[in-house]
């Protein structure tokens, strides 16, 4: 039976001011009693999902939802083995699975280039896109561009593959997914220079990078929703929690020791986006959701976006990319 709004709403506010709970195994535990009704079985039959960084962690828990589903999807990943190997477990665990293989690395802007004007050729529509592929270098290292790594991987190859699938997910109409991070609540943007936006000078610190370039993810779904209004296609970023995956402990093993008992399952990490494609719920507002409902984009206590650096972000990134400015 579904409880009454009043209390919904107390529990999730609860949660969200407490992030040990409502970011943990315990938040999506207690919220599931509340929230929207699962996809229907089946719901993404005849349908296409791309997902990034798809052989590991919460991608690859969602590939596997994605096929439970019923969708075709699209594996995407760097390492050809990895992707054909997950491709072949997938194939003997799930009936009828149907599984594409692509080889793609997301921060090389001329690899994206190819591979999605490739992809553009062989499918008529895209109904989900799920910018997932992530990582938080402890060093500053530069994409084959010479962009720094967390910008290029989080920020210009999803933007750049977003511009040139976009007739695809018209076509679907699809829905785009930007998978951010709390950690995004931690940071602004960078200021107007564009050595800071690329971190070429001073103490370059791997998680203020991570952090940084998930907002800049937020901000950048807030302005493809904008682009794309009335198109159909769907554009929202999310939080997954905090997840038990192999990212996590290979770059934040200290916490992942500490708060391992509470760390949520991949499947958790992946349930919100999964909702997001299979049900395409109306979205009005802040485009950033976690475990099934919107989020404000800053706490309270936070400055609300500076629209000047937001503006100056959505100009690096046209600029780089060569694409169109966003507004
Ligand atoms: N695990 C968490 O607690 C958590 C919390 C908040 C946000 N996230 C976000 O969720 C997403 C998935 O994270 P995860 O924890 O499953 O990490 P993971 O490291 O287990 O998986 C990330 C995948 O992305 C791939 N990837 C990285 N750079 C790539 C590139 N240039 N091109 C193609 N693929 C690339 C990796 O190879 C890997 O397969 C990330 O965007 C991460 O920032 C995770």
């Amino acid at each position: 039976m579904d409880a009454p709004p009043l209390l919904t709403r107390a529990v999730d506010t609860a949660m969200d001011r407490s992030v040990v709970l409502g970011y943990t195994s315990i938040g999506s535990g207690v919220r599931r009693r509340f929230w929207p009704a699962d996809p229907e079985p089946g719901s993404l039959a005849g349908k296409r999902v791309l997902v990034t960084g798809a052989t590991s962690g919460i991608g690859e828990a969602m590939a596997r939802s994605f096929l439970d589903l019923g969708a075709t999807v699209h594996l995407l990943g760097r390492n050809p083995d990895k992707v054909s190997d997950y491709a072949r477990e997938l194939r003997l665990e799930v009936p009828n699975a149907d599984i594409v293989e692509e080889v793609c690395d997301i921060s090389d802007l001329d690899a994206v280039r190819d591979f999605a004007t490739d992809l553009a050729g062989r499918v008529e529509a895209l109904h989900g896109l799920v910018h997932n592929a992530g990582l938080m270098p402890p060093e500053r290292t530069e994409s084959a561009q010479g962009h720094e790594m967390s910008l290029a991987a989080h920020v210009l190859g999803p933007h750049l593959m977003t511009h040139l699938l976009r007739e695809r997910l018209v076509a679907g109409p699809g829905s785009v997914v930007w998978m951010s991070s709390g950690g995004m609540y931690g940071s602004g943007l960078a200021t107007r220079d564009d050595d800071e936006i690329e971190y070429r000078r001073g103490e370059y610190k791997g998680v203020q990078a991570y952090a940084r370039t998930k907002r800049m993810q937020v901000v950048l779904a807030d302005a493809w929703a904008t682009e794309l209004a009335g198109t159909g296609v769907l554009v929202e970023s999310m939080h997954p929690g905090w997840v038990r995956t192999p990212g996590v402990s290979e770059s934040l093993p200290t916490f992942d020791k500490v708060v391992s008992r509470l760390l949520r399952e991949p499947e958790d990490g992946a349930d919100t986006a999964v909702w997001l494609v299979a049900t395409r719920p109306a979205s009005g507002g802040e485009h950033f959701w976690h475990d099934r409902a919107q989020r404000p984009t800053t706490f309270g206590w936070q400055r609300e976006q500076d629209p000047d650096l937001r503006a100056r972000l959505l100009e690096y990134v046209a600029t780089v990319t060569a694409t169109p400015r966003l507004g």
